[in-house]
């Protein structure tokens, strides 16, 4: 089941084009490296991958089939940088989380999520505590392609190791994709089985 960018286009109204003819594979269990320059539109690449923009030009195929098919929750997650902009601020964390349906205790805790932060607002959590539940919620079972923008950009290194750790523990359990955007060169030779630049 592999995740293709097929010649995909793409403009903002307000600001002309940002992908022209931009092809992308990622194969389960590869993990691919997208780099590039600030404002090259790797997140806007993301934001495709993921269904939440539709290309002007080009197809997103999902083990050959148009993601727009898929129905339920999507098979291709995207994890934001700034996780607060990726839960409802009126739900407690134990609801967001269970948004994707129920969460394994195992990965709670190998995500050190403790049990008195699901009672919160996400507005009472850091960002790195937030960022553990997006990832969690981001791992629900249906799930085979994850899309990482940047997500430990803003965390403390021992955050940062314990978040990659479970990701990669994951991916490579299940035989996710993941494409991983950062502007951390050795982040990406670390993590990656590929780099692609765009
Ligand atoms: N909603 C939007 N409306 C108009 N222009 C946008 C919108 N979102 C992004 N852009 C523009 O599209 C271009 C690509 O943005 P994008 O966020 O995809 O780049 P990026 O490569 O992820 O950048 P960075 O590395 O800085 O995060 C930028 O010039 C940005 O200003």
């Amino acid at each position: 089941m592999s995740l293709e960018a097929k010649h995909i286009s793409f403009r903002y109204r307000k600001k002309g084009t940002v992908l022209e003819n931009v092809s992308l594979t990622v194969e389960p269990g590869e993990r691919v490296g997208l780099a590039g320059p600030s404002g090259r539109g790797k997140t806007t690449l993301c934001k495709l991958l993921a269904g939440y923009q539709r290309p002007a030009k080009g197809q997103v195929l999902l083990d050959g089939r148009p993601l727009g098919e898929y129905r339920g929750l999507c098979p291709v997650q995207m994890i934001w940088q700034h996780p607060e902009t990726a839960v409802d601020p009126l739900l407690r964390l134990k609801d967001s989380v269970h948004e994707a349906g129920p969460v394994d205790q195992a990965l709670l805790d190998a995500l050190h999520i403790q049990p008195g932060w699901l009672e919160r607002y996400p507005a009472e959590l850091s960002g790195g505590e937030l960022q553990r539940f997006c990832i969690a919620r981001a791992l629900a079972p249906e799930v085979k392609y994850l899309l990482c923008d940047e997500v430990t950009a803003m965390l403390d290194p021992i955050t940062q190791a314990q978040i990659w750790n479970v990701l990669l523990e994951a991916a490579q359990a299940r035989q996710l994709g993941l494409l991983i955007v950062s502007h951390d060169s050795a982040l990406l030779e670390r993590l990656c089985t590929r780099i692609q630049p765009l």
